[in-house]
This record gives structure tokens, C-alpha cells and sequence, in this order.
């Protein structure tokens, strides 16, 4: 990243992680103030009434601008992605929301203002960013109007339930509302009928039925407050991950997935099916029940039919120069790693051991 950052926009979220939103953003807004007095830029800022009205601000002003800070959870991420994904333009992330998946997974500071912002400083300071992968959501026939990109994952089942559960929930804690979420929707899961056009990073087509209470098109690994849903999602790899349960689980096979769902292990169990894909195609099968509406990164996105096309890097993210290259690398051999361990094929996604 070499442009010189003149100004930095940031937009915040009052009622991010149950309304504790407003005061982590005054901290941190002022606190990006007095270090551009040190380090030569300037702050602005750009928050509406409404994740719409800040969207919309972010975007108008967009000349104004050589950065932008984001301060709240992975709805904000999303915001940031929509604003500036694919201009170049980097994003700052200040993650202080109720699960801040995509901050976890970039192993960058969650709930912990100074750092972040110090993070944010220093690769303003330095020129330094990772370049991510996005995932852009477009809506097929009747869903024609959809047209969103998310940096962390697309819900499409009982995922998306979970999401939409927790937001409405009033426990005082972010990773307790997405566990109590967990523990409802489990007793109430339904089979969606999808069916399922992807292609494949060398260009293969796998077209399916998924009759499933579960579908994810993931770039980032945890949903749900640190929930390792996508343990193989690579940031940089111009990939997507989709995930499915392969059919509705009985009890025990209930049983012996949910101990893995913190632990890295969870697409190890062959009642997971997993494809990385370059684009895919899912609608709705007829005589199902209808999947509830989408999510992607906790924001409500519309329902079936949708495509999503995984965009190439196209978000620059801020990370100071200590983690920025060694980062990146760390990501990818990790993935490739847990892929080797669960005796999966990277390609075409079947157990091959
Ligand atoms: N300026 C705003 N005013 C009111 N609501 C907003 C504003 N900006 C965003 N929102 C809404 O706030 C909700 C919560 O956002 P956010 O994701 O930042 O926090 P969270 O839900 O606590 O965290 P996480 O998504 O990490 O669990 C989203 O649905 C978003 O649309």
C-alpha cells in the first residue's frame, strides 16, 4: 500500500454489541484524532442513523476520503466491504461488536480499542495492509434487486436462524446470545431443499441437491462468536467455501459434532459436505420448506435465488507491519494443514483417506 493517507472517515454503530456501540466509537474516534495530529492525518466522520444512511455516506463521500475506519461488529465489516471493496481504498477495523468473526480470524485485536487503533496507526504509518477475498452476492430472477458483498460468510440455513435469533436476543454477553441461539434453533431444525450449482477452482462444475437444515458460503472460519463453521477458509486464496450438512443429523450424530464446533475440527465429520468454489448458484427446491432469509455478515441480505462470486483480494485491510506478511503466509498453511489432517481432497472436496 502506497498512497499517502491524508484523511481518515470512520463510521460507528450506537447499537452495535446491545449499545455499547457509541461510547467504544467516541473512544476510539478521538483517539484516532490525536494520533493523526501526531502522524499527519486527518479524521472525519461519516455515521448515519442507519447502517443505509452510513452506507450511503461513506459512499457519497467517498472522494473525501483516503481511509476508512470502521468501529462495531461484523455488520460494520460489511459495511466497510460495500463502501470501499474493490476501490483500493484500506480498511481500518476497530471490532467491537458482539461476535466480530472476521477481526478473529484475521487474528486482529477484538474488544480492545487502544490496540486496535494502534494497529490501525501504525500501518497507516507504514503503508502496510492484507489484501482479502469478498464474497458478491447477486439475486437471481424475483431476487434480481440483491446485490451485496460480505468479507465473512453468506448463511443461508439454520445459520442464518442463529444470526437472526441472537440479534433479537436480550443476554448481556455477544458469545452467549449466539450459544443460546445455537441451543433453540438446534430443536427446531428443518430440511431446505437447495439446489446447488458451483464451480470449482479449476473450473469444474458440481451441480446437486442439498436436502440439508445447514448452507454456508464462507471466507472467513467462525460464525456466531468464534463458532469454527469453515475451519478450511482461506482470506487470500480467491476462493469461497461452501459448507452443507450432507442431510438433517439424528441425536447422536448431533452429539458427537457439537464438541467440535470451537475446535477446528468440525468439517472432519463426513456429515459435512465441502467445496471451495469460484462462483456458485443456489435456489430453492420446490416442495421444501423455504430457507430462512439470508444473512451475510449479520445483515439481512434476501432470499433464494441467489449467485455468489468469489472477488479476488478485492479488500484492503489495514494490519500494522508486524503481522501483515507473516500473517498472510500463516493463514495458508494453516488451511492447508487442518485440509491434509481431515484427509480431505482441496480440490474436488471428498475424503480421500
Ligand atoms: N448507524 C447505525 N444506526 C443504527 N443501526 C445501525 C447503524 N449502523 C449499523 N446498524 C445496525 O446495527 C446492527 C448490529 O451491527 P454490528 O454487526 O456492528 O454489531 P453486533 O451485531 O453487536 O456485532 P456482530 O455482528 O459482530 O455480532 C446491524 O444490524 C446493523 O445494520
Amino acid at each position: 500500500m502506497a498512497e499517502t493517507i491524508g484523511t481518515v472517515a470512520c463510521i460507528g454503530n450506537p447499537i452495535a454489541d446491545k449499545g455499547h456501540g457509541e461510547e467504544a466509537y467516541e473512544r476510539a474516534f478521538d483517539l484516532l484524532g490525536r494520533e493523526g495530529e501526531r502522524y499527519g492525518f486527518a479524521v472525519m466522520d461519516l455515521t448515519g442513523g442507519s447502517f443505509e444512511e452510513s452506507l450511503a455516506n461513506a459512499r457519497q463521500h467517498a472522494e473525501l476520503y483516503d481511509a476508512l475506519v470502521v468501529v462495531g461488529g461484523d455488520g460494520m465489516i460489511a459495511l466497510g466491504a460495500n463502501a470501499i471493496g474493490g476501490s483500493g481504498k484500506p480498511l481500518g477495523i476497530v471490532a467491537v461488536g458482539s461476535g466480530n468473526d472476521f477481526a478473529r480470524g484475521l487474528e486482529l485485536p477484538v474488544n480492545r480499542i487502544e490496540t486496535a487503533v494502534e494497529g490501525i496507526v501504525g500501518a497507516i504509518a507504514c503503508g502496510t495492509s492484507l489484501d482479502v477475498d469478498m464474497g458478491h452476492v447477486t439475486g437471481i430472477g424475483e431476487s434480481a434487486s440483491i446485490d451485496r458483498y460480505y468479507a465473512g460468510m453468506l448463511s443461508c440455513g439454520v445459520d442464518a436462524s442463529i444470526n437472526d435469533r441472537a440479534n433479537h436476543s436480550h443476554l448481556p454477553n455477544g458469545s452467549l446470545r449466539y450459544l443460546a441461539a445455537v441451543a433453540v434453533e438446534l430443536t427446531r431444525l428443518k430440511a431446505y431443499g437447495y439446489h446447488v450449482r458451483a464451480v470449482l477452482a479449476d473450473g469444474r462444475v458440481d451441480e446437486r441437491d442439498i436436502v440439508s437444515p445447514l448452507l454456508t458460503v464462507a471466507n472467513s472460519r467462525h460464525i456466531g462468536g468464534g463458532i469454527e463453521v469453515c475451519p478450511y477458509a482461506s482470506f487470500d486464496d480467491g476462493l469461497l467455501d461452501l459448507v452443507w450438512l450432507d442431510h438433517m443429523p439424528k441425536l447422536g450424530e448431533l452429539a458427537r459434532i457439537v464438541p467440535n464446533v470451537y475446535n477446528g475440527r468440525l468439517l472432519a465429520h463426513p456429515l459435512f459436505g465441502w467445496r471451495r468454489v469460484r462462483e456458485v448458484e443456489i435456489s430453492h427446491i420446490e416442495g421444501y420448506p423455504m430457507p430462512p432469509m439470508l444473512m451475510a455478515d449479520g445483515e439481512y441480505v434476501g432470499d433464494l435465488p441467489v449467485r455468489v462470486t468469489a472477488m479476488d483480494r478485492a479488500l484492503r485491510v489495514l494490519v500494522p507491519p508486524a503481522v501483515a506478511d507473516q500473517q498472510l503466509r500463516r493463514l495458508d498453511d494453516r488451511s492447508s494443514v487442518v485440509i491434509r489432517r481431515d484427509g480431505r481432497d482441496s480440490l474436488t472436496g471428498e475424503f480421500v483417506c
